[in-house]
């Protein structure tokens, strides 16, 4: 479902709110959620130190605008440390089933709406364009198992040193929408009909992570494959339901 746009721009405004308060009591140590959005249109896997393409969205947007005032605040109060996490397309849930995503309404993401094909509660998923230069001319994307991510948070938090850090959140490997279609189909002994459909606008062909840099200064890197990814969205999915 199309969000109106002051949607998204309570993005910029959060992060002003959020970094004038950190200021104010002092609190020089900041994480923030940013996007691989950001890359826009560049061509993967995306590094880090690459230019950033124009965003092919206004949640991008509002992405890049709120890394830009964090790199400004940083210049400009040299206490101010602050590590930027562009996650890449976070799914799955916490292995025990208990916390999950329930989106309102349609879901807007690929996984939650695999999983409420799964139940039943939707006929079928709609596959956004499979006309795209990719292995099999659908979207490829880095899907990132929850868990992983939250590790990752730990790791930039214990590692944040002065000035402004950058790291890409991925796995550094693409799936494409069909290869994410059948291993949820086999990870859960579960059917997903699909139909192929128009391209959804804003939609890029391939995003995936170089994910070297936070594995070499953080020591992180991604455990948890997208067998575990489709197992875990759909326990949760499930007990969810019960
Ligand atoms: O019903 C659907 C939903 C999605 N897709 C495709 O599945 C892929 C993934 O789509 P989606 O799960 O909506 O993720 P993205 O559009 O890649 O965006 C996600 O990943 C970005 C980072 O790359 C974040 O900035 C966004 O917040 C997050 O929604 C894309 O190729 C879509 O075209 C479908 O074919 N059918």
């Amino acid at each position: 479902m199309e969000k109106p746009l002051d949607y998204y721009y309570n993005n910029i405004v959060s992060t002003m709110v959020l970094t004038k308060a950190c200021q104010k009591h002092e609190v020089n140590r900041f994480v923030f959620s940013s996007s691989a959005t950001v890359y826009g249109d560049n061509k993967a896997p995306f590094t880090e130190t690459m230019a950033l393409s124009p965003t092919t969205n206004p949640y991008g947007e509002t992405k890049a605008m709120s890394e830009r005032i964090l790199t400004d605040i940083a210049h400009a109060n040299p206490a101010f440390s602050v590590s930027i996490l562009r996650y890449f397309n976070p799914v799955g849930a916490h292995e025990s089933g208990l916390i999950g995503e329930e989106p309102n309404g349609i879901p807007n993401n690929l996984m939650p709406y695999i999983t409420q094909v799964a139940t039943g509660k939707r006929e079928k998923l709609r596959v956004f364009g499979a006309d795209y230069p990719t292995v099999d001319g659908t979207g490829v994307r880095d899907y990132i198992h929850v868990v992983d991510l939250a590790e990752g948070h730990v790791a930039a938090l214990e590692n944040l040193t002065e000035g402004v850090h950058v790291y890409n959140l991925g796995t550094g490997k693409g799936t494409s929408v069909l290869e994410l279609v059948k291993a949820f189909e086999e990870a859960n002994d579960v059917d997903v009909p699909y139909e192929i459909v128009d391209r959804r606008p804003g939609d890029i062909a391939a995003c995936y992570a170089d994910a070297s840099k936070a594995k070499q200064e953080l020591g992180w890197t991604a455990k948890r494959d997208i067998i575990a990814m489709c197992r875990d969205a759909w326990r949760f999915e499930k007990n969810y339901k019960e």
